[in-house]
Parts: structure tokens; sequence; C-alpha cells
């Protein structure tokens, strides 16, 4: 089977200024298809940066990246947007919700062309995943009638419309109560499980990690 990620020598420098600072000093990182990851790490370690690294977000100073057997380094910016906008899902700490579209709406949101509007296949998906995230009665509240917890398991159902390789969470709870986060990671897990969807997800919760089924640590910018 084909490695869902490989990532070798990762290095990440931010310049300002005069002043040099290395982030991610050399990451080695694999990923098999199917595997729930935590991220973990004290904070300023370099998790969010290498998050955005493999989400596609940000290029790295130096390493390689391959992703679905796709080789990334090579990828021009609108390869690299196309690559993320089909290929991964995201999932926010704050949820980034529209919030004067309904939850459906929200949910389809990534398969949507620029200018036209949704097929019926899209709603016909969209209205699947919210039953998945337990929130068809919902479909039609507006994203700001939502509750919290409502609002993160929409992300996830959003994060997985186009049926992602890989799907990429921040802090996924981090802006949630415990009963909130414990639904919404079991409902991770459980996608995970029935899917065989692969997550990546950066935590400072010690819950979130328990349920993963392997967890890396970053260590002044190394796996430590
Ligand atoms: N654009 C940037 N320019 C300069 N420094 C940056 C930039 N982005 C991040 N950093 C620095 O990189 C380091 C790592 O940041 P990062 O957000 O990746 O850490 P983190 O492990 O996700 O932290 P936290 O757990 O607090 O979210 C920090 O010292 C931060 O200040």
């Amino acid at each position: 089977m084909t490695r869902l990620l490989e990532a070798r020598g990762i290095e990440k420098t931010f310049h300002n200024g005069d002043e040099d600072t290395q982030v991610l000093k050399g990451i080695d990182l694999d990923l098999e298809p199917g595997e729930m990851v935590a991220l973990l790490g004290a904070s300023g370690s370099g998790k969010s940066t290498l998050l955005s690294i493999v989400g596609l977000l940000l290029r790295p100073s130096a390493g390689t990246l391959t992703i679905s057997g796709q080789a990334i380094d090579g990828l021009s910016e609108k390869e690299r947007s196309h690559f993320r906008n089909t290929r991964l899902g995201f999932v926010f700490q704050f949820h980034h919700l529209l919030p004067d579209f309904t939850a459906l709406e929200n949910v389809a949101f990534p398969a949507a062309a620029p200018a036209g509007g949704l097929s019926r296949q899209m709603r016909e998906r969209a209205s699947e995943l919210l039953g998945r995230v337990g929130l068809s009665d919902r479909a039609d509240f507006g994203a700001n009638r939502l509750s919290g917890g409502q609002k993160q398991r929409v992300a996830i159902a959003r994060a997985l419309m186009n049926a992602p390789d890989l799907v990429i969470a921040d802090e996924p709870t981090g802006n949630l109560d415990r009963e909130s986060a414990d639904r919404v990671l079991d409902l991770m897990r459980e996608v995970n499980k029935a899917d065989g969807a692969t997550f990546l997800i950066c935590t400072h919760d010690e819950s979130v990690a328990e349920r993963c089924t392997r967890r890396i640590t970053l260590l002044d910018g190394r796996v430590s």
C-alpha cells in the first residue's frame, strides 16, 4: 500500500528583520493510511508550523514531502492549492463557519464551484455527512444558531466533504468543554475507523492523544 505521507528532513526558518528563528530542525514523519496520529509538544515547539507545512499552507525551508505518492516539492502554487482543496481536509480550533449560511451549506462549501451553486449530489453528500456527525435535524439552521460543539461537528463534516486522503486538525477541541470535546473526538475516531480516513491532530489534550493510534512529540523543533 502507498504510504500516505512521507516527510524527510523538514526544516523551517522564519526571517524577521535581522533575526532568523529555526523552528523545525529536520523532521522525519511517516503516516500510513488509516492512522490517527496525535502531534504533541510544548507551546512553541513547532506543531502548528509542521501542520501548516503538511497542509501545504506553508513551504518548508528544506526537506521533501510526499503525500499519497505525489511529490509535493516541485508543484506550483496553483497545483498546491488544487491538491490542498481536493485531497486534504482541515479542522481548526475555531470552526471558521460562515455564520450567514446553513449547516448544510457550510459542509458543502468546499465542493462548490466558485460561481456555481450546489448540485443535488453535493447537497446529498453534505446531508449524509451531517447525519454522520449527528446533526441531521440542524441541516437548515444558520451556523450562528449552533452551539460550539455542534459547530465543530459541522466543521468535521465539512473537512470530510471531498473524501480527503488526510484530515489535518489543529487543536480541534481546544475551544470546547470536556463533554463536547469528547463527543467530537469520538466522532473523529469513528470516522477514522469506519472510512479509514487518516488524521493528524495537533493537541495539548492528553485525552485526545489517548484516543489516537499513535503519538509523536516535538521537542525543540525535532521529533523527540
Ligand atoms: N510567521 C512567523 N514568523 C516568526 N516566527 C514564527 C512564525 N510562526 C511561528 N513562529 C515561531 O515559531 C515557533 C513555533 O510556533 P508554532 O505555532 O509552530 O508552535 P506550536 O508548537 O504550535 O505552539 P502552540 O502549542 O503554542 O500553538 C514559535 O516560537 C513562534 O513564535
